[in-house]
């Protein structure tokens, strides 16, 4: 298998605390300058220090990781496989460190991040940057090429059809073809929404095209139709701040009074079962729906599915050939097609947060 021009991968994910004493550091990181107030913060410590300080996520990735090393070597590519975190241990700039000792000189950036938007795309490309500019010269740094978002590529889509097929099967049988999907995603600021993407407006979009998708794959596999919508959890920030809606409870407040009794929530936002999954949709909209009288399930993340695993490799298979100057084919369901390789000048552009990126058509590394 043609790897070239990559002499490594590298995965990059949101990080998360391991213990009671990484909690408030870790939340600093993340938090640092964006002005989150000091209640949610207290509150998301909450989440955090109620399962003894440790995060889902590290774990997760840690499986994923030794998933993928597995599919890798079992196809026969032999590519070293790095992983570095935005917001704590493995440090993204302490990974890069790692790449420059190494020798690496060009690797190819898969981020646990689906979608377009600042908070899920550009600011993962101004962590590359910072952590190559952390580390000595950008321009000397391993050439950074992230691949582009899988939101739509059927080795994501497959695990979350299966997924919210089994938990509609889990329902009992009398409210089985009743039951609504849906569909949720972390809330973003509605300015930052404006902003997703090379036009603007992607992080919605995107959501909407692959929750049609599924819910389309559904109805073919149950021969019933399921009615859907888009909403939203883990929304933050200040109050007078408009962030996407509805959020989860409150749409389920509205579907119970409209006589809705069998939801599946499907965190199609998500890519593995982590914080926002557990808190957000396990603990807190699960007891509303039970509260509200709903009977809900919520469906699995990709998390570590082979066919996601088998997703990487095709994505890096087919930058790598593109990169070559090589035909590539391109996976993708439903219908805005692939996203860029390279983001346009200005993609999710964020007024608030102007740092250098890499990755984009404008990266220095591109330069020349
Ligand atoms: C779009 C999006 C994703 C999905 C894409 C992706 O995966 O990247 C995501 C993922 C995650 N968000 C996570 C954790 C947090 N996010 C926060 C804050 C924020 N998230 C935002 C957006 C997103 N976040 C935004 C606009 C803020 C406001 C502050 C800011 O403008 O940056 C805060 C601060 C407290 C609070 O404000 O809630 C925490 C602790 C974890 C780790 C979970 C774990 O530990 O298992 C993960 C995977
Ligand atoms: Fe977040």
């Amino acid at each position: 298998m043609d790897v070239s021009p990559y002499d490594a991968l590298l995965f990059v994910s949101f990080g998360g605390p391991e213990k009671t004493e990484d909690v408030v550091p870790f939340l600093e990181n993340v938090t640092r300058g964006r002005g989150i107030p000091r209640e949610r913060l207290v509150e998301v410590g909450h989440h955090y220090f109620d399962r003894g300080g440790k995060s889902p996520i590290n774990d997760q990735n840690r499986a994923f990781l030794a998933e993928l090393r597995k599919d890798l070597a079992d196809n026969g590519i032999d590519l070293p496989v790095y992983w570095g975190n935005r917001n704590w241990d493995p440090y993204l700039s302490d990974t890069v460190a790692q790449m420059r000792a190494d020798g690496i000189e060009r690797a190819a950036v898969f981020a646990t991040s689906a979608y377009s938007s600042y908070s899920s795309c550009r600011q993962y490309r101004e962590n590359l940057f910072t952590a190559c500019d952390a580390t000595g010269d950008v321009t000397d740094a391993p050439v950074l090429d992230k691949l582009r978002h899988y939101y739509n590529h059927p080795g994501f889509v497959a695990p979350v059809v299966d997924g919210v097929l089994a938990s509609i099967e889990d329902l009992p049988e009398g409210e089985r073809d009743q039951a609504r999907i849906l569909f949720v995603t972390h809330s973003i600021p509605t300015s930052m929404n404006d902003n997703a993407g090379p036009e603007g407006g992607a992080y919605v979009a995107q959501h909407l095209d692959v929750a049609g998708v599924v819910a389309e794959q559904v109805a073919e596999r149950r021969g019933v139709t399921h009615e859907w919508d888009l909403v939203y959890c883990s929304r933050s920030g200040a109050p007078h701040v408009p962030w996407l809606e509805p959020d989860v409870n409150d749409h389920l407040e509205e579907l119970a009074g409209n006589g809705v009794g069998a939801v599946v929530m499907c965190p199609v936002g998500f890519v593995s079962d982590h914080m926002e999954v557990v808190y957000d949709l396990d603990t807190e909209a699960l007891a509303t729906a039970e509260k509200l009288g709903i009977d809900a399930r919520r469906s699995p993340t990709a998390g570590e599915d082979p066919r996601f695993v088998a997703a990487v490799r095709d994505l890096l298979l087919e930058r790598a050939a593109a990169e070559r100057g090589e035909a590539a084919e391109r996976a993708t369901l439903g219908s805005r097609g692939p996203s860029a390789d390279r983001c346009p000048v200005g993609c999710c552009f964020n007024q608030r947060s102007q740092l250098p990126t890499l990755a984009g058509e404008d990266s220095p590394q591109y330069a020349g």
